[in-house]
């Protein structure tokens, strides 16, 4: 199952949709659901078939709970519009961290209902910008300031659902003004949030400069009393991706090894800077999207020193062995390079010099707001030495 068919079988169970359809291998009367280990979670009762052109099976059915869930953001705040009581419900979607006039705006619009219900949808896809915990506690501090009874009721609806229809499964629904500067306790949350963990991801073909960027890069953030990962190529092949050879599943397993880890760094606020050749658009691109997901920002990096200046410099003789055929798959001798075309900044290190290429990726990071405008190196330390030293 999808991500978002996750997120409709658990709104079904909750009883926010009557139905949930999948795409199975064959056709099935009943089919249970499993979870990511293997657990049954659910039971589809199959109402509807419909077969699809590549030979699987579009099933929609009833579901029931085969246990209890456990996982989920905010499980224990988690209650089905069974579970919400009665009286006159005020029943409010939340996508993004409520603001000052938004607070002000619910305040009248809900003035008259028994409960007000902070509906955050955390499935698939929503919300953006910040994470689906940062939005349930952004909107229980909202909630704080909000009159009467109010309760945060995490939904995993996604981009795949109308949010007034999720609202109109737990009350009437009350929609929100958007715009207008957050409220003190909201913005501390939402600021905490962006100080997300940043990816440098530098993609090129061997020998074009990557790994001494990457090692400068370190070296620049270690003097500024940075923290830094570096997931660099040769370390790499050798701990995480050890048996892997250059073919281009290899290759693919290579990169999505390292963009996992590097999305874990940033999960934690951290920075990981990546060096390897990662020759595939489509790999770098879920690299991208692990990072992202993880909370991260994502900037990719183009080495882009032309074949002939990294063939001419040759410092380890692959090359040659590339051209004379006893390197087989040799990146832009006899194995594809897709050059990208959804860089944050390209450097040709034929006319760059390196500490000069090493200052524009520092750039980058000021940009992506993670040094300060003007923060150099460490005023104690002695000799001041080349152009990244200057802010
Ligand atoms: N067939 C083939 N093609 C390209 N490169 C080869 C090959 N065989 C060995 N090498 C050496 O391995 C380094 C590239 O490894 P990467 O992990 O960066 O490659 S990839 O991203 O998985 O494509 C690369 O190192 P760098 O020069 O640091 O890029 C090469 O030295
Ligand atoms: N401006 C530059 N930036 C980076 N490397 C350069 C530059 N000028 C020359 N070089 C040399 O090019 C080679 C690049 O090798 P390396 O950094 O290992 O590349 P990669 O990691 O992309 O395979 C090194 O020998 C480095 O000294």
């Amino acid at each position: 199952m999808t991500p978002a068919e996750y997120d409709d079988l658990e709104l079904a169970l909750d009883g926010i949709l009557d139905t949930v359809t999948v795409v199975a291998a064959e056709s099935v009367d009943s089919l249970d659901v499993t979870d990511l280990e293997g657990t049954p979670i659910a039971r589809l009762t199959v109402l509807a078939k419909e077969p699809l052109a590549d030979g699987r099976v579009r099933l929609t059915g009833s579901v029931e709970a085969l246990r209890p869930r456990e996982d989920g953001v905010f499980r224990t705040l988690r209650r089905t519009p069974a579970d919400v009581g009665g009286g006159r419900i005020a029943a409010v979607p939340v996508d993004a961290p409520l603001s000052s006039t938004a607070i002000e705006h619910l305040a009248g619009a809900t003035a008259g209902f028994d409960r007000v219900l902070l509906l955050p949808l955390v499935g698939t896809g929503s919300p953006q910008g910040i994470s689906a915990h940062g939005l349930v506690r952004a909107t229980l501090a909202a909630a704080a300031l909000l009159p009467g009874e109010v309760r945060v009721v995490p939904v995993p609806a996604g981009r795949t659902i109308e949010p007034a229809r999720v609202a109109a499964a737990y009350g009437e629904p009350v929609h929100v003004v958007s715009g207008g500067p957050l409220p003190d306790a909201v913005e501390t949350i939402v600021q905490a949030e962006r100080r997300g963990g940043l990816v440098v991801f530098l993609t090129g073909l061997s020998g074009s400069g990557k790994s001494t960027i990457a090692r400068g890069l370190r070296e620049a953030l270690l003097e500024r009393g940075r923290t830094v990962t570096l997931l660099d190529g040769d370390v790499v092949r050798r701990m995480l991706s050890a048996g892997l050879g250059f073919s281009k599943a290899d290759r693919e397993a290579n990169i999505r090894r390292i963009g996992y880890v590097a999305a874990e760094v940033a999960r934690h606020g951290g920075l990981a800077i990546c060096a390897p050749i990662a020759p595939y658009a489509a790999t770098r691109a879920e690299v991208r999207a692990m990072v992202e997901e993880a909370g991260g920002s994502f900037a990719l990096v183009h080495v882009s020193t032309p074949l002939e200046e990294c063939e001419r410099r040759d410092r380890k003789g692959l090359y040659a062995k590339a051209r004379a055929g006893e390197i087989k798959e040799f990146t832009g001798i006899s194995d594809p390079y897709e050059a990208p075309d959804d860089t944050d900044l390209a450097i040709d290190t034929t006319s760059v010099p390196i500490a000069a290429a090493v200052e524009r990726v520092l750039g980058l990071l000021r940009d992506h707001g993670w040094l300060e405008d003007g923060e150099g190196r460490d005023p104690r330390l002695p000799g001041e030495g080349e152009a990244r030293d200057q802010g």
